[in-house]
């Protein structure tokens, strides 16, 4: 039989499968196949997207063609930040792309607000090539209106990404629906400890983008993580990913080939990880292995400790 993922409870009751295909960088031919064979063979429920990634409506024909009704998927997708004063009309096109009238999951994809009126749809830019932001947004406005999306019926779910404490502070003030989730960049060398610990104090779960280390990841020749999978007869992909799920964090991998795929979903959930393994994973970063793989150049503070 197929291995599924085990499912986390959200703070509004939801379950969402630990594990979700992410599709970031997909290309459009690949990811049909992709998405068709993670739902139809993989075991997979979950899949990760964004408006931003271009590839939605590849995404919804994967689906259509793995024949798995839309009501057994957790589909998650994101508003880009040109559209964070209009988020419906963003959301419209994801939901048209995707083939579908509902989101499990739509996040804020970055906590930054880009000029909706400027000189590009997704990444406009001053006249000096700097990202060309909405300096004075207040991200609680967006967050209301993600809030009243759910009351109508369009999301299930509403949540946000690349949030530090300082900016989930900024919505949380006014906000009436918790985030159920920030999805951050997280793995062996980007644990982000504390930002976790708050979350935790607020009941928002975690979501581990790039677990992997991204494309061409350092993460797996990492001498620490190839000896523990060494001596238990597994991958490095597997014990980096069944190091965050230990952890209570729901992983992302993303992947085109499909005996990853399949393997991303199965393997980590085939091996317990110890104390003292875990224990080593958990010290990387704090022993001077401290590295996060992406960083876009927005030119305003974000407040992650690692990344002001
Ligand atoms: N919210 C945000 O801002 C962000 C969200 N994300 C989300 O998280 C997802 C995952 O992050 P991403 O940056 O894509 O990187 P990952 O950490 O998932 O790594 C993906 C890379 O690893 C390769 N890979 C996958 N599985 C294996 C394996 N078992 N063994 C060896 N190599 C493997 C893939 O190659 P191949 O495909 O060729 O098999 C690809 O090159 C994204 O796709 C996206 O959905 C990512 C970044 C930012
Ligand atoms: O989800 C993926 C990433 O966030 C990606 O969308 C950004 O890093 C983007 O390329 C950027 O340059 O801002």
């Amino acid at each position: 039989m197929t291995t599924t993922a085990p499912l986390i409870k959200l703070n509004n009751g939801l379950e969402i499968p630990a594990i979700g295909l992410g599709t970031w960088q997909s290309p459009h031919d690949q990811v049909i196949e992709a998405v068709s064979y993670a739902l139809k063979e993989g075991g997979y429920r979950h899949i990760d997207c964004a408006y931003a990634y271009g590839n939605e409506a590849a995404v919804g024909e994967g689906i259509k063609q793995s024949g798995v009704p839309r009501s057994e998927i957790w589909l998650t997708s994101k508003v880009w930040t040109t559209y964070l004063n209009r988020v419906e009309e963003c959301l419209d096109e994801t939901l048209a792309n995707l083939g579908t009238d509902y989101l499990d999951l739509l996040l804020i994809h970055w906590p930054v607000h880009l000029n909706p009126n400027g000189n590009h749809k997704f990444f406009p830019t001053l006249p000096n090539g700097v990202r060309d932001v909405v300096h004075d947004w207040d991200l609680s406005k967006t967050w209301a209106e993600m809030e009243s999306l759910v009351k109508k019926g369009k999301l299930r779910s509403i949540g946000v990404s690349n949030f530090s404490q300082m900016k989930l502070e900024e919505i949380l003030k006014s906000a009436t629906i918790t985030p159920v989730v920030n999805q951050l960049e997280l793995h062996v060398y980007n644990p982000q400890k504390n930002l976790l610990k708050f979350m935790e104090s607020k009941g928002i779960k975690a979501q581990a983008y790039s677990p992997l280390g991204s494309t061409n990841s350092p993460l797996m020749k990492d001498d620490v993580v190839v000896s523990i999978a060494e001596k238990k007869g597994v991958e490095p992909s597997t014990v980096l990913l069944a190091y965050l799920l230990a952890k209570g964090i729901i992983v992302l991998p993303k992947s085109v080939t499909p005996a990853r795929i399949a393997g991303n979903l199965s393997k980590p959930l085939s091996i317990t990880l110890d104390a003292e393994e875990l224990e080593k994973l958990d010290t990387l970063a704090e022993n001077g292995k401290q590295q996060r793989f992406i960083k876009p150049p927005w030119p305003v503070v974000l407040g992650f400790e690692d990344w002001i």
